[in-house]
């Protein structure tokens, strides 16, 4: 059990900067999600709390403790890795076992911890297997259970399910998920996949070019991206964006004509998600040609060219019509986020 306090942490190689006044505080049992774009700082800021990595400015103190200076080894703190780090002479067994006799914890103790870990994430039947007969899955469980075994205040994952392949990421993040209620320990879990950091996160951590977007809710997140930076990077398919004229409460564009919001006057940015808005028999607020149409199953994606952008509406799964057909979105105000154009800054709630 662990608070983390991060405070105006930086970290530059010359004049490059990797990281930019991350100022946060991790609460005890949080599972917080460090989410952003290849290159945005998520595995600098992981590798600083590890301390693996040296820290330019700032300071990171671990439940009242500054550990700026401290090893990585008496940080308390355990890792797990996209590449699984497994030592392949080693059975799972002995590989779960490796940082009990490393940090000689009490021999006795060994066979139950061991035991209890690999229980937890079901590779009882595999102790006796070496890492090469085992599947991509397999191994990624016997690097948790290694993490687990140690009973750490802090769990530090950085991409543990992007070697796997889709369906086994799905229940592995399941299983994650799972474990974190069981275990409660303080989490920090880098991803660039925002499923995974929305499924998983007490809260996320939105990062690019280094510098903290938004912290707070899967939820809020997704219901009040703070800028076009995180609306265009939460959600599948992305916030719709286009850029147009605010004008007495009236957005307008080519093609699109939306009244009733809130702001001032002059060029903004408005914003809607495919599921919030319709395709419209009757009069509407966006009115265009087909551009594309997919079909997903439960529902059909419906994509056209307006106001010099794409816009996606999700449609009945039975809804069809033509590429090039005249279709018309119906988009009332209530669902639409407004941004400044040239900050990208939210407008207003
Ligand atoms: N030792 C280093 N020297 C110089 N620049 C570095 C060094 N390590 C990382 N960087 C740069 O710092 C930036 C942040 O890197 P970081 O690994 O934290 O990104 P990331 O968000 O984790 O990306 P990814 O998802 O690709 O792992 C990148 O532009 C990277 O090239």
């Amino acid at each position: 059990m662990a608070e983390i306090q991060l405070r105006n942490l930086s970290k530059r190689w010359g004049s490059f900067v990797g990281v930019q006044n991350f100022d946060l505080t991790i609460g005890n049992e949080e599972f917080l999600v460090l989410l952003g774009p290849s290159g945005c700082g998520k595995t600098t800021t992981m590798r600083m709390i590890a301390g693996l990595e040296d820290i330019t400015e700032g300071e990171i103190i671990i439940d009242g403790k500054v550990v700026n200076d401290l090893e990585p080894k008496d940080r308390d703190v355990a890792m797990v890795f996209q590449s699984y780090g497994l030592y392949p002479h080693m059975n799972v067994y002995e590989n779960i076992r490796f940082p009990l006799k490393v940090r000689k914890v009490d021999p006795a103790t060994h066979d139950e911890r061991v035991r209890r870990a690999s229980a937890m994430v079901e590779l009882d039947e595999f102790l006796h297997r070496k890492p090469a007969e085992l599947s991509g899955g397999q191994r990624q469980r016997v690097a948790l259970a290694r993490a687990i075994v140690r009973e750490p205040n802090v769990f530090l994952m950085d991409e543990p399910l992007s070697n796997l392949d889709a369906k086994l990421r799905v229940s592995t993040r399941a299983q994650i998920k799972n474990l974190s209620h069981e275990l409660k320990v303080t989490t920090v879990y880098v991803t660039h996949d925002q499923i995974e950091a929305m499924t998983l996160a007490d809260r996320v951590v939105v990062m690019s070019k280094g510098i903290v977007q938004q912290v707070g809710t899967p939820t809020d997140i997704y219901d009040m991206p703070a800028n076009t930076f995180v609306a265009s990077f939460i959600g599948s398919p992305a916030m719709n964006l286009v850029d147009g004229t605010l004008s007495g409460g009236t957005f307008t564009a080519k093609d699109i004509e939306i009244s009733g919001l809130t702001g001032p006057d002059g060029p903004v940015t408005l914003g809607f998600r495919a599921e919030d808005a319709s395709v419209s028999d009757g009069p509407a607020q966006v009115n265009a040609n087909v551009y594309s149409m997919e079909l997903l199953g439960d529902a059909t994606m419906v994509t056209i060219r307006a106001g010099g952008a794409m816009l996606s509406v999700k449609a009945h799964k039975e809804y069809r019509s033509e590429i090039g057909d005249a279709v018309s979105y119906s988009v009332p105000s209530e669902i639409c986020h407004l941004f400044d154009a040239t900050s990208g800054e939210r407008i207003g709630d």
